[in-house]
């Protein structure tokens, strides 16, 4: 939970002294009180930090082949054809013609395309969110759909082990948290020109960290799902693998986290018939200094912890998160913090720091009837955020001004002139994801990025180590 007073920084603090602490200048808001040696390690672990974060995945997929059940050698895994039921339009027709099983008969390929045209009239056209109104507008979206409580299905994900891949790859195994897959809807996009256009999907509550995309084995050409993190695409291309004869019949599969652009380009033929689900991270452990990470990037974290010239007198380091999270007006849950960000986090956390995740939001999206003001800070940050109606534009005070104080950890207030940044902040492109389209226009849970924010405690000389200091509660 976030609550608490808004807070502002600079974001221009990298002035360090020749020898030893920095006089904060009043000049000079981004003044520091570090040290030299402070200043070369933080170079380290900035370099290190940035090479890091190209390992962090942001999307996994895989497919499953179905199978015609029989009556022995039927594992778990085994997938059999999945079928599809809806509610007509027209309740006097047949249940027998409001149900597709997938794959039908190989000899009546022509026969399941007619079925899929069935389906497709029987079915909605697909809105997104855009400015807190859902929208129908296909230049941007040209796709049809279901909601759940007008189709069921007997396809579920848990049955063939996708959640525990993606529990595996995009939930870290850290604690015992696992993902949860809700069945959002049923789409059909349509050749020649079904797409959806580059947009994030719209959070459900603050514990949504990703999306999963099924495909079901219905012949169509292009629809590649591409996904985008930073300056890196993933691109799923399931079309050319389901057509007709070159494969048996198979699901294919794509989780991602879903603050991450996608887009859906468009299918030139066939129908892309997919069922989407919103995946959730459940059961938070709280996690303890013995729950070590054994990553190299922790263990460097470690080795500049342990070095007794960087910040000897505590202080407190700031991380730009890379990915954005889902937080509604009054809560903020660190349940799904993610990739390199879910690594600092608990990293610093078990090397014995307190941590915070803070909302943060750079000025060109706050409006105030002052923002020219020369004081006014680049980017504001804080648990107050959440509590401005930002989203709105309607930042109603106009306290928010360099240096403030930032936050306070017990006693200890935290300036923003003390925070050392380990990276730049100015992630654009997810501010822009997340002000242009959703997948629904709901403006309950909203995405800001965050700036992770570490207290660390004074080196000990005598004792060897770091000072320590009480554990926070961080559920
Ligand atoms: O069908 C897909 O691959 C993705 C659809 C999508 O992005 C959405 O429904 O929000
Ligand atoms: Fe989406």
């Amino acid at each position: 939970m976030i609550d608490g007073k808004p807070i502002v920084l600079s974001s221009d603090s990298e002035d360090f002294e020749e020898d030893g602490p920095l006089k904060p200048a009043a000049d000079k808001p981004a003044a520091l009180k570090y040290n030299k040696q402070t200043a070369e390690l933080i170079e380290e672990l900035r370099r290190t930090m940035r090479e890091s974060r190209q390992d962090f995945v942001f999307a996994c997929g895989g497919s499953v082949p179905i199978q015609q059940p029989t009556s022995v050698g039927k594992g778990p895994l085994t997938l059999p054809p999945i079928s599809l039921r809806w509610d007509p339009q027209d309740p006097s027709t047949p249940a027998s013609l409001c149900k597709l099983v997938i794959p039908g008969d190989p000899n009546t390929q022509q026969q399941q395309q007619q079925d899929v045209s069935g389906l497709v009239a029987e079915m909605a056209p697909a809105t997104f969110g855009l400015g807190g109104k859902d929208v129908y507008d296909e230049e941007y979206r040209k796709a049809v759909k279901l909601d759940t409580s007008q189709f069921a299905t007997n396809f579920c994900p848990y049955d063939v082990g996708i959640m525990d891949v993606v529990t595996k790859i995009l939930v870290p195994a850290l604690g015992d948290r696992t993902a949860r897959a809700e069945l959002y809807k049923l789409n059909v996009y349509e050749g020649p020109s079904g797409h959806f256009r580059a947009h994030v999907d719209t959070p459900r509550s603050p514990a949504q960290f990703g999306s999963l995309v099924v495909c079901l084995p219905i012949a169509h050409e292009g629809g590649e799902l591409e996904v985008r993190h930073n300056d890196k695409t993933i691109s799923f291309d399931w079309g050319s693998a389901i057509e007709t004869g070159k494969e048996e019949p198979s699901i294919h599969w794509a989780a991602f986290y879903s603050d991450c652009e996608h887009e859906v380009l468009p299918v030139r033929s066939g129908h892309r018939v997919t069922l989407t689900y919103n995946l959730f991270a459940v059961k938070p452990e709280p996690i303890g200094a013995e729950n070590k990470l054994d990553l190299p990037l922790v263990q460097y974290m470690d080795s500049v912890l342990k070095n007794k010239d960087f910040m000897p007198n505590g202080g407190y380091l700031g991380f730009y998160t890379s990915h954005a999270y889902p937080h509604t007006a009054d809560s903020f849950t660190e349940s799904t913090i993610k990739g390199i960000d879910r690594v600092i986090w608990q990293g610093f956390q078990s090397l014995g720091c307190n941590v915070r995740v803070l909302p943060v939001l750079h000025q060109d999206y706050i409006e105030m009837s002052d923002s020219d003001d020369e004081d006014f800070p680049d980017t504001v940050i804080g648990k107050g955020l959440s509590k401005m109606k930002i989203f709105y534009g309607q930042v109603d005070d106009s306290m928010y001004y360099k240096n403030y104080v930032l936050d306070s950890w017990g006693e200890c207030e935290v300036q923003a002139r003390d925070v050392l940044w380990l990276n730049q902040g100015m992630h654009k492109q997810m501010q822009l994801a997340f002000t242009a389209y959703g997948n629904e226009a709901e403006t309950y849970v909203q995405y800001s990025w965050c700036a992770i924010l570490v207290q660390v405690p004074a080196y000990d000389a005598e004792k060897g180590g770091r000072v320590e200091i009480a554990a926070e509660d961080t559920a």
